[in-house]
């Protein structure tokens, strides 16, 4: 089969100002075979094309189609994986088979979201809450065991030509990896990716250096929707709270209430958006920079998409009544 040059989905494709979503989503499947192809993947780890294309359509088909957490959402974060490891010279700081982990986890990190959280899992005493709310991380395992089927369903094992110990280590990274995409395991870490970032003595055989690194990059992933132009973090909010205030609609439903977040009488998206950039967005990219000079474009477009947010935040004062939930078209 023939796999399309990467140049064929735009000449700044590898630059960290290209916006994935850019990309149709009936092109999105091939230009994931232009990635592994443009990465050395498929020969480093003896690939078959059919394979391959068998394992996306199935990871494509395994997501839903709720407001954010959809098959876009996942490409849009394989494509920042992509351009880490084409920007930041990933060999020097990880192994191939630590690289070849990271690409297939971004594929696979949210598949079959619904578009609620850990928490509405539990609340709801849904049945992924009944598999795995004693463990925590709900969703997150649930990713990963879906994940875990699709590689061992016949003809889609993207790992069939590893070695046995290749492919042991393949899935332990991978659990590790998918894990790591729970804001909370992300909150709970970040402190050692800062401290390791600032000593300067990051250590590639240290197998916990490794692993701290290897969070952060699938956060900087995650969250890279933060990284882009302003008409692509505005949109992405915009999908972000049709999600959340879906949730706190059931959730009133319920008769639970809502955080503030997902309550769209209550929620002022500016003010959300900044708080969002500042604790938790903002400090990752800090941090990326802090290891890789290279990596100043992303870190700089989240100040820049700030600023709007403040803007905005500023106009609603001024001519809306700052408490009013702002109508997501509106943004
Ligand atoms: C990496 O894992 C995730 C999981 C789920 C989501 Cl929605 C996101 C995510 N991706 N883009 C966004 C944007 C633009 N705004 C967000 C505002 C709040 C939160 C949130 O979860 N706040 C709870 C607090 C206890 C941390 C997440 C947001 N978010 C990332
Ligand atoms: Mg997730
Ligand atoms: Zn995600």
């Amino acid at each position: 089969m023939r796999i399309p040059a990467i140049e064929t989905f735009g000449p700044n494709f590898d630059s960290f100002d290209f916006a994935p979503r850019t990309i149709p989503e009936s092109q999105t499947v091939m230009s994931c075979l232009s990635m592994f192809e443009d990465l050395g993947f498929i020969s480093r780890w003896r690939i078959k094309s059919d394979t391959l294309v068998r394992f996306l359509l199935m990871v494509k088909k395994g997501y839903r189609n709720p407001p954010y957490h959809n098959w876009m959402h996942a490409y849009a974060v394989t494509h920042f994986c992509y351009l880490l490891i084409k920007n930041l010279h990933l060999h020097n700081y990880l192994e191939d088979i630590e690289l070849l982990a990271l690409f297939v986890s971004c594929l696979c990190h949210d598949i079959d979201h619904r578009g609620t959280t850990n928490s509405f899992q539990v609340q709801s005493q849904s049945v992924l809450a009944a598999l795995y709310s004693s463990e925590g991380s709900v969703m997150e395992r649930h990713h990963l065991a879906q994940s875990m089927c699709i590689l061992n369903t016949e003809g889609s094992n993207l790992f069939e030509n590893l070695s046995s110990k290749e492919y042991q280590t393949v899935l332990d990274l991978m659990r590790d990896i998918i894990l790591a995409t729970d804001l909370a395991h992300h909150l709970r870490t970040v402190k050692e990716q800062e401290e390791l970032a600032n000593s300067g003595a990051y250590n590639k055989n240290d197998p916990r250096d490794k692993h701290i690194l290897l969070c952060l990059l699938m956060t900087a992933c995650d969250l890279s929707d933060q990284t882009k132009n302003w008409h692509n973090t505005k949109y992405i909010a915009a999908l972000v709270y049709q999600e959340f205030f879906s949730q706190g609609d059931l959730e009133k439903a319920l008769g639970k209430n809502p955080l503030e977040m997902m309550d769209r009488e209550r929620a002022c998206i500016p003010e959300l958006q900044i708080s969002f950039l500042d604790n938790i967005a903002a400090p990752v990219y800090k941090i990326l920079a802090a290891f890789f000079k290279e990596a100043q474009t992303p870190m700089r477009n989240v100040e820049e998409n700030r600023k709007h947010w403040v803007h905005i935040g500023q106009l609603l004062k001024r001519h809306g009544n700052p408490t009013q939930a702002m109508s997501v078209e509106q943004i």
